[in-house]
């Protein structure tokens, strides 16, 4: 065995974690030095972040409702204009991915800081990634300002996180965990990580499926999910995460459902040429078989799709879904080679197992 040799990134960034945490939300403000926080939210969840206002009383500057998936710029716009307007010093996002979204396009023109209250398993509130959407095409960078300077981790938040959404969005962060683990700029810390966050997700979706308010399993998921977005934060991903993000982009696929559709094939594919991450995957999970069908039969016997023509791909879009994923080639412990590439899509498409 060789001794390794790594570069390992630590960023400051401040975690409350536990059920009922969300009480500590005044003094989190307090503790950003902030005195005006704009509340965000989408549209369905107003009620949330309306108690999430009052809860910070004179320190709440207004809400604003109209986070949607993905960031359009045009909402980006509106948002950091309401900031301004309201003399916010800070922003809360309260919600999934998308919200967390809202709250970084907002801070990558302000510098506003973020505070994230994540009620989803996406795990953006630990990256200092933003995507924002322009003219129907999804832009990401990478900048420390967007990354939230603070996270409240309340598992009582996504106990109503219906049982469909809990497994994808599991099954989403389990994917940063896994594509971290083959990186090239993979190193120990994030492994061990990586391990973690997908043991304690495997463990955490089934028991959300059986009793979807169980609080321990909830307080698993989020833990997982810290995890696993950590090691998103930290790494670069692979050919899963530009296959999810050509099907979502171009194909306006649902982004946690194609996760977890893709993910297996996406597994299988460079199962040969990164041996260890399978096998930690296979531990993580309890599995028998490979990682790729460890994965597949987590998301088959939780319930969730497992073909993309159950999502809305059309079949025959999937040559043009493999242009766009051989395009601006990127590092992945398998070259990526058309016929194969193909074929993944095709398996993805009908849903077949690993
Ligand atoms: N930059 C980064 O590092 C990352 C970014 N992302 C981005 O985040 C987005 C996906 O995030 P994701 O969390 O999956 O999507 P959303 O934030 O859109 O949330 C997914 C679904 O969960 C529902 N939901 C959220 N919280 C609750 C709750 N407490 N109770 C009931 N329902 C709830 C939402 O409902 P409703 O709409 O009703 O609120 C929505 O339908 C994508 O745009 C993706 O690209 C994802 C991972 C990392
Ligand atoms: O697209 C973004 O907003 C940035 C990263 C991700 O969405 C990560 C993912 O694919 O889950």
């Amino acid at each position: 065995m060789t001794t390794p040799s790594f570069v390992y990134n630590s960023v400051p960034q401040r975690v409350v974690f536990g059920a009922g945490s969300l009480q500590h939300l005044a003094r989190e403000i307090d503790a950003l030095g902030a005195r005006r926080a704009l509340v965000l939210s989408t549209p369905e969840q107003r009620l949330q972040a309306e108690r999430v206002a009052d809860m910070l009383g004179a320190h709440a500057a207004g809400v604003f409702d109209r986070a949607v998936m993905h960031v359009p710029i045009e909402t980006a716009r509106e948002a950091r204009e309401v900031a301004t307007r309201l003399g916010a010093d800070c922003a809360v996002a309260i919600g999934g991915g998308s919200t967390t979204g809202l709250g970084k396009a907002i801070a990558l023109d302000s510098g506003l800081p973020i505070l994230a209250i994540p009620t989803t398993y996406a795990g953006s509130e630990m990256t200092p990634i933003y995507g924002i959407t322009e003219a129907g095409m999804k832009k990401t960078g990478k900048d420390f300002k967007v990354l939230p300077r603070t996270v409240i981790y309340d598992p009582e938040l996504s106990l109503g996180l219906p049982v469909g959404m809990s497994v994808t969005s599991g099954i989403n962060a389990i994917a940063h965990a896994a594509e971290g683990l083959y990186a090239v700029d993979s190193n120990p810390i994030m492994d061990l990580m990586a391990q973690e966050g997908i043991a304690a997700l495997g463990r955490a979706l089934p028991a959300i499926r059986a009793t979807p308010k169980d609080p321990d399993a909830r307080s698993d998921a989020l833990y997982g999910a810290w995890l696993c977005g950590t090691v998103l934060g930290n790494v670069g991903m692979a050919l899963h995460h530009k296959l999810c993000h050509t099907l979502g982009g171009s194909f306006n696929l649902p982004h946690a459902e194609t996760h977890t559709i893709v993910l297996p094939h996406a597994l299988a594919y460079n199962a040969e040429a990164a041996p260890r991450a399978m096998e930690r995957i296979v531990k993580a999970l309890e599995g028998s078989g490979s990682a790729a069908q460890a994965v597949y039969d987590l998301a088959r016997d939780n319930g969730a799709p497992v073909a993309l023509r159950d999502i809305g791909m059309k079949e025959a879009d999937l040559d043009l879904a493999c242009e766009h994923a051989l395009k601006n080639q990127y590092p992945n412990p398998r070259p990526l080679e058309r016929a194969a590439i193909r074929a993944l899509l095709q398996n993805a498409w009908e849903g077949v197992r690993p």
